[in-house]
């Protein structure tokens, strides 16, 4: 029988990848990476040049749609394969990366009068700037004995939808009043492809407070957040949830003309990138934690009873795998943190030295670092550069490097910063686990596992735990992909469920990384003094972060 084919599609941070892949062995047969043509908008807007006030983070939804129409006629070419073997699509997005839309669907940005309109583009999902409405949302939950905030460990977060959709409303009611609909930017590329306005399940449960049985938080909570919300739930959340797993609709003859695919294609409902990354993972079983690290790391965590984890970012039923409770835990700046170090604090020796010895700096760092043993730079970091969101679920904590003297190298500080975030993760773990959840087994995924090997030998130190490592490098594109042979069903030669999909389409690799027991030893005693740190300034009502914040932003806004 000729082969078949699903395409996974991954909006990351700052590119989408399209990903061709044989739905009965997951052959991986082409894939393509379009960079986002406006990238992460923190700065300015692309044609104004208007600046955006600290802690925000755009995106121009026409570099999603660029991703169709380049990415995925590309990896049809590559492949050389027939389109009409391709029987479904998936979407894999981060999350929650929000828009206002009108009435047909179009993004609000895109209308002349508004594109000088910071709040008619996409809120990327770190943007920060609606800090207040969520720490409003927290208190008027708690206020009002709301239940819903338990599943979320008791504290929503500026990156979610509500938070974001009400900043909108606080800064520029009118284009509230112009949005007919705030929606998940995964949900707006399935509707591109399929015409139908359905909302993802995974991105509605984790991010907006939807959930199976109970739906959205009723009226009365919105009206006491601002009468003006009362209704914002059934009139700018419109739209029917659909769980993954399902299909969202057939790919309409103007998207297939788009991307060189067949009219009829099914298309599934979308999936939070971290999670597709899981599912790519292979992981299927309670118990299993994946890390999906890249930009940031999120874990994903299987189980199959609901228990309310402090902080934790969220536990959806069916959240991830049908039939099992997906919990989600985070730190939104892990590749991220180390990028900056390089771009931003690097001395230029480090740079000149790496280029000359052909490395990237990465790589030089990575490698000078290597050489140090635990404990030796004398340093330790809180990782909060773009905040905490768990297990203190705040966004206006900062970074810390303690230890710095005037012999202190760059290799140490970049050492000191993967150690830092390997820290966070052990927090995680631990909070998961003082809360009743068993965490039997870690698989790592994403970008980070393949470049930097110093980082997953002080994960599996810092953890005392073997970790395992997905095979496929695009694990979220490859769970997108799995998602779409779910969605065009067995009948087209596709999937009958997500479990048969991660038989048949993922594998872990044989090399693992294990923990050496004298480097855990001083990484037990070094993680002892960052709990210390995190619990001082973190919630032991000491508040430098937050006053220096503060003074930040009042004094950019005097200089704009
Ligand atoms: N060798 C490396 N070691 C550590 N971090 C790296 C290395 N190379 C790139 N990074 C960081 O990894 C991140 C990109 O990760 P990746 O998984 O490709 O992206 P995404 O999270 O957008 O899918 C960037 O933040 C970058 O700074
Ligand atoms: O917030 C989530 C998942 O809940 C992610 O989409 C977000 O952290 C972005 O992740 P990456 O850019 O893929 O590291």
């Amino acid at each position: 029988m000729e082969k078949r084919y699903a395409i996974g599609i991954d909006y990351g941070t700052e590119s989408g990848r399209a990903l061709l892949v044989d739905v009965s062995t997951g052959e991986e047969a082409a894939s393509h990476v379009t960079p986002y043509p406006h990238g992460v908008i923190d700065e300015r807007l692309p044609d104004s040049g208007k600046l955006l006030e600290p802690d925000w983070a755009l995106q121009h939804p026409d570099d999603y749609m660029e991703v169709l129409r380049r990415s995925v006629p590309e990896v049809l070419r590559l492949s050389g394969i027939d389109p009409a073997q391709v029987i479904g699509v998936g979407i894999a997005f981060t999350a929650s990366t929000v828009l206002p839309v009108d009435s047909s669907g179009a993004p609000l940005c895109f209308q002349e009068a508004l594109r000088d309109e910071p709040h008619a583009y996409v809120k990327l999902w770190k943007h920060h700037a609606a800090q207040e409405e969520a720490s409003r949302i927290n208190e008027t939950a708690r206020r009002l004995g709301e239940t819903f905030l338990r599943r979320y460990g008791g504290k929503s977060s500026s990156e979610w939808m509500a938070a974001k959709a009400w900043q909108v409303l606080n800064e520029a009611p009118s284009v509230y009043g112009m949005a007919d609909r705030f929606i998940e930017a995964a949900d707006w590329i399935v509707e591109r492809l399929t015409g139908n306005p359905v909302r993802s399940g995974c991105a509605a449960g984790y991010k907006a407070f939807w959930h199976k049985r109970e739906g959205y938080p009723a009226r009365s909570f919105f009206r006491a957040l601002d009468p003006r919300l009362e209704r914002f739930a059934e009139t700018k959340l419109r739209g029917e949830v659909l769980p993954l797993g399902s299909k969202a609709g057939e790919l309409t003859e103007q998207a297939a003309a788009i991307t060189g695919l067949r009219p009829g294609t099914a298309v599934a409902v979308g999936i939070i990138d971290a999670h597709a990354g899981a599912v790519g993972a292979g992981a299927v079983r309670p118990g299993q934690m994946v890390m999906a690290m890249g930009t940031s790391l999120c874990h994903m965590l299987l189980g199959d009873k609901e228990v309310c984890v402090e902080g934790l970012c969220g536990v959806i039923e069916d959240g991830i795998i049908p039939g099992l409770y997906g919990y989600e835990a985070g730190q939104p700046a892990v590749g991220d943190l180390f990028g900056w170090f390089v771009e931003q604090a690097a001395p230029s020796y480090a740079k000149h030295a790496a280029a000359s010895e052909g490395l990237t700096l990465h790589g030089w760092l990575e490698r000078r670092a290597a050489e140090l043993r635990p404990g030796q730079h004398g340093l330790l970091a809180l990782d909060w550069w773009n905040g905490n969101r768990t297990v203190l679920v705040d966004a206006d904590l900062s970074g810390l490097i303690v230890g710095l003297t005037l012999q202190t190298r760059p290799e140490e500080i970049y050492r000191a910063l993967l150690e830092a975030t390997a820290f966070g993760t052990r927090k995680i773990i631990e909070t998961f686990e003082t809360s009743g959840m068993e965490v039997k087994e870690l698989i790592a995924c994403g970008g980070l596992p393949q470049r930097n090997r110093l980082l997953m030998q002080i994960y599996a130190d810092v953890m005392r735990r073997e970790i395992r490592i997905a095979d496929s490098t695009e694990t979220p594109a490859l769970g997108a992909a799995m998602f779409g042979a779910v969605a065009a069903g067995p009948a087209r030669g596709g999937c009958a469920g997500i479990t048969e999909a991660a038989e048949r389409m993922t594998r872990l690799r044989e090399e693992s990384y294990r923990p050496v027991e004298e480097h855990s030893d001083v990484y037990d005693e070094l993680y002892s003094e960052y709990n210390r740190l995190h619990e001082l300034l973190g919630r032991g009502g000491n508040d430098v972060m937050k006053t220096l914040k503060r003074m930040k932003r009042r004094l950019d806004r005097v200089n704009d």
